[in-house]
């Protein structure tokens, strides 16, 4: 049996006047996966997140969220999404944030929300304008857990976190993840923050998705190869090359290839980072890695 999808895009599309901010945007991430939503400023990252939302809707082709149309009132009650510029009203108290969020959820978890925060040692008596960058991100993203999304949608969480904050809310959205049931797609440009957590890559760049699948068999079907120059040609001839640099003498080639795939023994092959996999596709635009087979059974098993 194929595990059903929290998000599918089918050939989706947005433009705003002349210019598409997302185009031909095909992908699944199966429920229960945590995805990483990556690439470079302008790429598309938050018009996807805010057309999953129903914030946008679709120029062309379609969103769905669990196999319902995105923005319907029955499919809104099962997302969250925490917005980049984080909705957090300055001037009212955490307190007042938690009494709002009571008053518009009706699954609302009050207990857990100030469980966390407590833990936290985030006072509920404190404006959220005088509270520091990392505590407001948490304060959003208790809102936003206690809601008990089956889908949350997070939009550059970390932006403007120092590294202890980044982990901590790495961390913290780890154990909400591990204590129920539901499916993550976070934007960041930080993917070594990433590595650790997410187990599902969305590589966006100038408007298309460049990569999509689970993180493990991407990198594994990917090889890193430094040899001689005069090599290279015979390699880029019969495997696709993601990235191809070369000097006078060495050549540095992104290939893929599986853990199968003999090599002359004059390379050096090695596996991939995923942020080197990132980075490599993200520098050649024209390269993509889309698990056709995988997408179309992740589709139909919906
Ligand atoms: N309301 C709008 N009107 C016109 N163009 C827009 C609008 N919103 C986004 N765009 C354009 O659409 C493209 C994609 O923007 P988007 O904000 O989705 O990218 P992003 O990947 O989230 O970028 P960043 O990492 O900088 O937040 C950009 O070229 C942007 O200028």
């Amino acid at each position: 049996m194929t595990a059903s999808t929290a998000l599918t895009a089918t050939g989706l599309g947005k433009r705003y006047r002349g210019n598409w901010a997302l185009k031909d945007c095909s992908l699944a991430v199966p429920a229960g996966r945590v995805a990483a939503l990556v690439g470079p400023n302008g790429a598309g990252k938050t018009t996807l997140l805010h057309l999953a939302t129903g914030l946008l809707t679709p120029t062309s082709g379609s969103v769905s969220v669990f196999g319902e149309p995105a923005g319907r009132n029955a499919t809104l009650a099962r997302v969250a999404f925490l917005a980049q510029d984080k909705p957090l009203y300055d001037g009212f108290t955490v307190a007042d944030m938690l009494r709002f969020g009571r008053h518009l959820n009706p699954r609302w978890d009050d207990d857990s929300a100030r469980t966390r925060l407590a833990a936290l040692g985030i006072p509920l008596d404190r404006k959220v304008g005088a509270l520091s960058g990392g505590q407001q991100a948490q304060v959003a993203l208790t809102v936003a857990l206690a809601k008990r999304p089956e889908l949350l949608l997070l939009d550059e969480p970390l932006a403007n976190l120092d590294p202890l904050a980044r982990h901590e809310v790495m961390r913290d959205l780890m154990v909400a993840v591990a204590e129920r049931e539901m499916t993550v797609v976070l934007s960041s440009h930080v993917v070594p923050d990433l590595k650790d957590t997410c187990d599902w890559l969305i590589v966006l760049n100038g408007g298309r998705v460049q990569l999509s699948g689970d993180i493990e068999e991407l990198i594994a079907g990917h090889r890193l190869l430094t040899g001689p120059v005069s090599l290279a040609d015979g390699v880029a001839g019969r495997l696709d090359t993601v990235d191809d640099r070369r000097t006078d003498r060495q050549a540095t080639l992104l290939v893929r290839a599986g853990p199968g795939e003999v090599f002359d023994p004059r390379w050096t092959v090695r596996g991939v980072e995923l942020e080197e996999l990132v980075v490599a596709y993200l520098r050649s635009p024209d390269s993509t890695a889309l698990p056709r087979l995988t997408l179309a059974g992740v589709l139909g098993g919906n």
